[in-house]
């Protein structure tokens, strides 16, 4: 772990020289300044993690108020970084008032080594407490196991290629229709990459309103705007040493876009009300159902924010791509309900199998989800039933099911006589064919001309 580093801020050199011997005596880093103003600039300029703050600069002066001043600016400009204030033996009403503006604790002049490595020490542990506190706090989702369920060829080589690069800390996006898993999908990158230990941290960028997107992304410093009640810590942050998801990224309103540009490009951002410059240190995945060609070409999209999102972009098929997932999907969520709701364990019918098999999927893994939870809750039978899905066949009829052009045909030629009551002419014009090539199709199927 690096050293802490304490800002010692006073205008006397002999001051600031013994606090420097005894704190680099103890492992600490020190930088000093002799000024509430040169120690602005310190702040926005290097990392500090605690402030020893002298209250008095002007000679002969004992208010205090050039470090209250200080106080003040502080807890706007920098609100994270503790301060120990300084002041005479004597004088009580200052320590109180610095307190009141933010210094974490107060130190009488002339110290007791003892007593200020004490102090400092238990205000960083107190800062990293905070700061842990609120990052737990501010991380509401839920962790969840994560079973990631695949089969397909489709699928197989799609995983092939995300863990050969999920090691990596490339950027990442993710396509596909609503309810693929791509969510999932980013959940499992993290987990097999080399961030896994880390936080993941997921944004829907479509939730997010316009005017709270910066506070969102990289926190707000309390008091930064009228609202800001409190010190409040962006994702970026939160996502420190993980996997910052920007989910639904194309919905990011075109004037924040710039604004995640930057940050993307530079890895640096502020925290609003702040002018220190933060680094990111993130492996960024995002997904989106968007067409970002359409979107860039109606200037929805800043190509360039397209490009730093896409290094390497794959595509998560829709579940009607990916027939042989199916089934293994079903059942997994089948038994993940079945343990939810501590129901024994229960089979699939191989004619619910079939009919799982020919349903369109419009809502993809979403909806199978949903559906075999729903099955299992309401089921009373020992192995689910087809009509325990209650499948939407209105619209699965409108649909095809993937089977061969043959079997299409088929079908179609079948369908198209049952509602002309077997009326040739009839089904061959509602099937745009002429009489006689129908006549040569029900050649190739003698059972269906009776
Ligand atoms: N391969 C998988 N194995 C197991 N469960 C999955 C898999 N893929 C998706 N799911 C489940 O399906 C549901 C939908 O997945 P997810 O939310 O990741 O989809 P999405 O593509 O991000 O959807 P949207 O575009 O609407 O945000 C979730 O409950 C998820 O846990």
């Amino acid at each position: 772990m690096s050293k802490a580093c304490i800002l010692v801020v006073d205008d006397r050199p002999d001051i600031r020289l013994s606090a420097s011997f005894v704190l680099e005596d103890n492992g600490y880093q020190v930088l000093e300044a002799e000024s509430p103003y040169q120690a602005k600039e310190i702040i926005q300029s290097s990392k500090v993690d605690l402030i020893l703050l002298d209250m008095n600069y002007s000679l002969d002066t004992t208010s205090g108020d050039e470090g209250l001043d200080f106080l003040s600016w502080l807890a706007k400009a920098a609100g994270n970084i503790p301060a120990v204030a300084m002041t005479a033996w004597s004088n009580v009403e200052l320590a109180v008032k610095a307190m009141q503006l933010g210094a974490g604790d107060f130190i009488e002049k002339p110290w007791k080594n003892q007593r200020l490595l004490q102090i400092i020490e238990h205000q960083l542990t107190l800062t990293g407490l905070k700061v842990q506190n609120q990052k737990l706090q501010q991380r509401l989702e839920p962790e969840q196991s994560n079973d990631y369920v695949w089969r397909s060829p489709c699928m197989q080589e799609l995983m092939a290629q995300i863990e050969s690069v999920a090691q990596t800390d490339v950027t990442i996006l993710l396509t596909g229709d609503n309810g693929t898993g791509k969510s999932q999908l980013a959940k499992y990158i993290h987990q097999v990459s080399k961030v896994q230990s880390g936080p993941f941290i997921s944004v829907n960028m479509g939730a997010i309103s316009e005017n709270l997107f910066e506070s969102e992304m990289f926190g707000h410093s309390k008091g930064a705007f009228t609202d800001a009640k409190s010190n409040r810590i962006g994702r970026f942050e939160l996502a420190k040493d993980g996997t910052l998801f920007l989910d639904e990224i194309a919905n990011i309103p075109l004037s924040q876009q710039a604004k995640l540009l930057r940050v993307l490009e530079s890895g640096e951002y502020e925290v609003l009300g702040s002018s220190q410059t933060q680094q990111t240190n993130i492996r960024l995945v995002s997904a989106s159902n968007g067409d970002f060609g359409k979107l860039i070409a109606n200037e929805a999209f800043r190509e360039d924010l397209f490009y730093r999102l896409n290094t390497l972009e794959f595509r998560v098929p829709s579940l009607r791509e990916r027939a042989q997932d199916i089934i293994a999907l079903a059942q997994h969520f089948v038994k993940t309900a079945a343990d939810k709701y501590q129901k024994p364990a229960l089979a699939i019918s191989a004619d619910a199998q079939q009919a799982l098999l020919e349903y369109h999927w419009p809502g993809n893994i979403r909806e199978l989800s949903h559906l075999m939870e729903r099955a299992v809750l309401l089921t009373r039978h020992k192995e689910l039933q087809v009509s325990d899905l209650h499948l939407n066949t209105q619209i699965a009829t409108t649909a095809l099911p993937m089977m061969t052009l043959e079997q299409a045909e088929r079908k179609l030629i079948k369908q198209a006589l049952a509602v002309n009551d077997n009326h040739i002419a009839k089904a061959a014009a509602l099937l745009g064919l002429t009489k006689s090539s129908m006549y040569r199709r029900l050649e190739k199927y003698p059972d269906l001309q009776s």
